[in-house]
């Protein structure tokens, strides 16, 4: 089920990186060459198929953009919250 905006607010207090607009959120991170950013996509791939919920994403060389909403919903479901959870630990993990 949809998430309120005050909801979504709430959770993204603990997603320092996230921003919320146009149903959906959003965050861009930055790695050092194209090789750590197709190695982190990976990984995020495989914790996405797990919780059967998927980014969309695209990649320019080191860049990486994410936008997750739950389209089934038509904006934020707390899916969208685990899985961005996810996305920021695995990308902390690699730090
Ligand atoms: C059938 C399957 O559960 C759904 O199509 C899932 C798969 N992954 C999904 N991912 C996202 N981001 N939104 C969805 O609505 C969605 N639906």
């Amino acid at each position: 089920m949809k998430m309120t905006e005050v909801e979504i607010k709430s959770a993204l207090k603990d997603l320092k990186e996230w921003e919320y607009h146009e149903n959906a959120i959003h965050t861009t991170f930055e790695f050092n060459d194209f090789k750590d950013a197709f190695s982190v996509m990976t990984r995020i791939a495989f914790e996405a198929e797990a919780q059967n919920h998927h980014p969309d994403w695209s990649n320019v060389y080191n860049k990486l953009m994410i936008t997750l909403t739950t389209h089934d919903a038509g904006g934020i479901t707390t899916k969208d919250i685990q899985l961005a959870k996810t996305i920021d630990q695995i990308i902390e993990g690699d730090e």
